[in-house]
């Protein structure tokens, strides 16, 4: 397909519906500082103060000094700001007030790009086109011609099998990142798009091709919103409607091409050669003076109360009350429900393929939890070497092999705490942008840790140790003995996974996770007599993974096992068990299982839950 021929595609094929108009009405944003080491309450900042407006079809730009709360209305618009902050005022999407469902109707490219770094430029759109495609109605193929449509559209086809990069691997260029970013929102061919300074940090050609690609799809009806910070002159022309903000309130609404007649009527006069959009910037920041004798203003911003008295703040009011007196007065219609495009089963197996690919191109933590793993296994195995049945050594070197078995276990699981804080990020952006479910999310991530990096680890760590060690030497008995290791396991990890979906410092994150262990640790029975001292903290023992993990190891081992105290003098194992109060029968071993598979179910549920709270808004 030629370049010409691919333009048309991504022109009549990708990008049919037409885009909606947006109403903003009387939006009042306020955000409430925090001050002071305990984050009391500061006083609240206004950050839009009453503003309205309309956004049609079309190139619509929204320009201000830094500061003056142009990301601020986008995010507002486009359903990302935390609502709590809303004071008053609605945003109707096509005569509607704006509902959650916009995230999955529209598209939104952030200001930082967030992507996954180990993956290709390609891998990135492909995986948004796999995600947010119908698959019912977009074959593969058609999926690999929008990625190539786009990838040529945005100049990326020789990036394109460059992976992005992370901390350890340098990847695309920041523009280019950039542009796949945007990429990756335009793939779905969506009506409405929100873009936060989109020619930021790019070259004046790229600027450009972004910019002419925007217009591209405006031209086809599309809704395009972008924050933009001092745009060239051939990028403002190519706005057809311009909001001009200041400190929050807007000075500015209407035509871009009709701002310059505008500002001269108040007696602002642009110089020849003066690129437009400086001149307004240079306007509201009091940089240039009106030729004109404008009244006093008590203080307020002239520029806005000169807005509030023209035509086209009369125009813009009387369609935006238009449109709430009509949603109020009951023409309004039923929002439709929307769901994701792709299925449960669907997303699962991308995301899936996703936490895959990333973990076999980042190998370091998996690889190095398996070295771990073979190396403690071989110290373990050669320090507890075939141990004897005789007394006592027979006794001292199980316990103190064990209780290292299950330290070692529990601790060499710290490394998970990384799972849902590392791709923080990127996961707040996806599943605000209607990519796919929480659910999914949570469930690809703990069978892409759980499989290689937990039970693969305890079953080799199993196998090595338990041999040399010479312990009983039946291979149900060897089951029960990797059975209880990877539950233990699997139990400390699940408790990383809570605080790794609860806090976003990893240091704060080890802090949590340590503190626990350690506790359960001093509180599994076997370091501290908990019967003769703090006894009022003994209820301990019950949360505790040692004491289950532990116990387990022991009635399997000691269980019809006899100990020498002489050639002629034996002792069975379970004296020691009863010694220790610890119920040998078969429930007494399978209710240690159970109560690490409780512990286990009960921390993926809080984290499931904690991720699911995550503050998604900006
Ligand atoms: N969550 C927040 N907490 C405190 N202040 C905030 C918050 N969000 C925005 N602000 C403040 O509101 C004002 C507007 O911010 P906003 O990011 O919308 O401006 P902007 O015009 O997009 O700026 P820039 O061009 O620098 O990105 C700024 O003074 C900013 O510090």
């Amino acid at each position: 397909m030629s370049t010409k021929e691919k333009g048309v595609y991504i022109e009549e094929e990708c990008f049919q519906e037409q885009g909606p108009t947006v109403i903003f009405s009387n939006i009042h944003y306020c955000v409430q500082e925090r001050v002071g080491l305990l984050c009391k309450k500061g006083p609240e900042k206004h950050i839009l103060k009453d503003v309205s407006g309309i956004l049609k079809p079309g190139m619509n730009a929204i320009m201000g000094p830094t500061g003056s709360g142009k990301t601020s209305l986008l995010d507002v618009i486009a359903g990302r700001k935390d609502p709590a902050g809303l004071r008053q005022g609605t945003v109707y999407v096509d005569g509607r007030p704006v509902t959650n469902n916009l995230r999955l109707t529209s598209a939104y490219v952030v200001q930082d790009d967030i992507l996954m770094g180990t993956l290709s430029v390609r891998e990135n759109l492909l995986f948004s086109a796999n995600l947010r495609l119908d698959p019912k109605s977009h074959s593969s193929a058609d999926k690999q011609g929008r990625v190539n449509t786009i990838l040529e559209e945005l100049s990326l086809t020789d990036c394109a099998n460059t992976k992005i990069g992370t901390d350890f691997l340098r990847g695309v260029s920041g523009g280019e990142r950039k542009r796949c970013s945007i990429g990756m929102e335009l793939i779905t061919s969506p009506s409405l798009v929100f873009l936060d300074e989109p020619t930021t940090g790019l070259d004046a050609y790229t600027a450009n091709r972004i910019i002419a690609l925007l217009r591209r799809l405006s031209r086809n009806g599309k809704t395009v919103i972008f924050s933009i910070h001092q745009p060239r002159y051939s990028i403002f022309e190519q706005f057809d409607q311009l909001t001009l903000m200041h400190k929050g309130e807007v000075v500015y609404t209407g035509e871009a091409d009709k701002a310059l007649e505008y500002f001269s009527l108040l007696g602002y006069q642009i110089k020849p050669f003066n690129n437009p959009a400086d001149f307004f910037l240079d306007i509201i920041n009091g940089e240039v003076e009106s030729t004109l004798e404008l009244p006093a203003t008590d203080g307020d911003n002239p520029l806005v109360l000169r807005y509030r008295q023209s035509p086209q703040w009369q125009q813009a009011f009387e369609e935006v009350g238009q449109v709430c007196r009509n949603f109020e007065g009951g023409l309004q219609t039923k929002a439709e429900e929307v769901d994701y495009v792709t299925s449960f089963p669907y997303q699962m197996r991308i995301l899936c393929h996703r936490a895959v690919q990333n973990l076999l191109r980042m190998p370091q933590t998996s690889y190095a939890q398996l070295a771990l793993t073979i190396f403690f296994a071989l110290l373990v195995g050669l320090i507890y070497f075939q141990i004897p049945l005789t007394l006592p050594e027979g006794l001292q070197n199980r316990s103190g092999a064990f209780f290292f078995l299950i330290i070692n276990v529990v601790f060499s699981n710290l490394s998970a705490i990384e799972l849902f804080i590392g791709e923080r990020a990127v996961f707040i952006h996806e599943n605000a942008n209607g990519y796919y479910r929480t659910s999914v999310y949570f469930l690809s991530k703990i069978l892409a840790d759980l499989i290689p990096n937990r039970f693969i680890p305890s079953i080799v760590f199993a196998a090595i140790c338990y041999y040399m060690m010479g312990l009983k030497p039946a291979f149900v008995d060897f089951l029960c003995f990797t059975l209880t290791m990877s539950l233990t396991s699997i139990a400390a990890v699940s408790i990383a996974f809570v605080v790794s979906a609860t806090v976003s410092s990893l240091a704060m994150a080890n802090l949590l996770v340590a503190l626990p262990f350690v506790i359960m640790m001093v509180f599994g029975g076997f370091l501290v007599n908990l019967n003769s001292m703090l006894s009022w903290l003994s209820w301990l023992e019950w949360l505790s993974l040692f004491k289950y993990g532990m116990n387990a190891l022991f009635i399997t081992e000691m269980t019809g096992q006899l100990f020498y105290v002489n050639e002629n003098v034996t002792i069975p194992g379970e004296l020691f068990l009863k010694g220790q109060n610890i119920d040998y029968s078969r429930w007494g071993f399978w209710q240690n299982q159970v109560a690490l598979l409780g512990i286990t179910l009960l921390c993926m549920v809080l984290a499931y839950i904690q991720l699911r709270r995550l503050n998604r808004w900006k």
